[in-house]
């Protein structure tokens, strides 16, 4: 469902070029949980942004659940995105003077959800989450652990395909990282395929699937899906 044949990525700033993807080869299957590890500047996050359809290709290939993205406008790119893709990043980006209800309500009120469905997916986000007793709490008021919960409920309130991660538990203490990997396993048992970019070796192992990212390219072929072989 996600394909990406010799992708490169050049960015260009002012004379200097920097080739953050080279080649890079990918398939991710439907219900997968995909981990992408590697050194610092290898390329983790342009890919995850490019699988995101946040950032465009310099060249190659990208299919994205069926379709070939690179022919997408700006206007395509976004409403295909906004339907199908939800994104947690690692400061949790929660908007600090909105309570958990409202800023759950964001991208639905983006969407343009009437008022009823609007309600009904934040409250049954908020409480796939545990945080249904805190709707009315600012993310202030919450530990780190629990804002990172209630970004994973804003990204999952539209009821996307794929959940990309960037390092969703670097903020965390490694209790708090162990709950946020728990709740993402349980997200992925229940249908959302998932992409986590992450330092952290021992939660990577705890995903389906691990690739390494090294110099732009995908460093070890990509192991089959544990989920395939069983
Ligand atoms: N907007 C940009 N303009 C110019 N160069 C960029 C840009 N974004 C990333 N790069 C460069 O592309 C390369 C890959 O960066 P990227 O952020 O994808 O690495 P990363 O593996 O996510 O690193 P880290 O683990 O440190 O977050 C780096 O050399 C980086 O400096």
């Amino acid at each position: 469902m996600l394909t990406m044949k010799n992708i490169c990525k050049v960015f260009q700033t002012s004379d200097v070029q920097t080739h953050a993807l080279r080649d890079f080869n990918l398939s991710v299957n439907e219900g997968d949980f995909l981990s992408v590890t590697g050194p610092s500047g290898s390329g983790k996050t342009t890919f995850l942004n490019i699988a995101g359809l946040l950032e465009t290709y310099s060249s190659g290939q990208f299919l994205l659940d069926g379709e070939d993205v690179g022919k997408l406008n700006d206007n395509g790119r976004s409403r295909f995105r906004n339907e199908k893709i939800g994104f947690i990043f690692q400061g949790f980006n929660l908007i600090a003077d909105l309570n958990l209800y409202d800023n759950v309500d964001v991208p639905l009120r983006y969407r343009g959800f009437n008022a009823k469905e609007r309600k009904r997916r934040i409250e049954e986000n908020l409480e796939r989450v545990g945080l249904a007793s805190r709707m009315k709490h600012l993310p202030s008021q919450l530990s780190g652990g629990q804002q990172q919960r209630v970004a994973i409920a804003r990204a999952l309130a539209t009821d996307p395909r794929f959940l990309l991660a960037d390092e969703p538990t670097g903020n965390l203490d490694t209790d708090m990282a162990q709950g946020v990997m728990s709740l993402l396993e349980d997200i992925n048992r229940q249908g959302t395929t998932i992409i986590m970019v992450t330092h952290d070796s021992e939660l990577a192992q705890r995903s389906g699937r691990t690739i390494q990212v090294k110099d732009g390219r995908v460093s070890e072929p990509a192991a089959f899906s544990q989920k395939a072989i069983a």
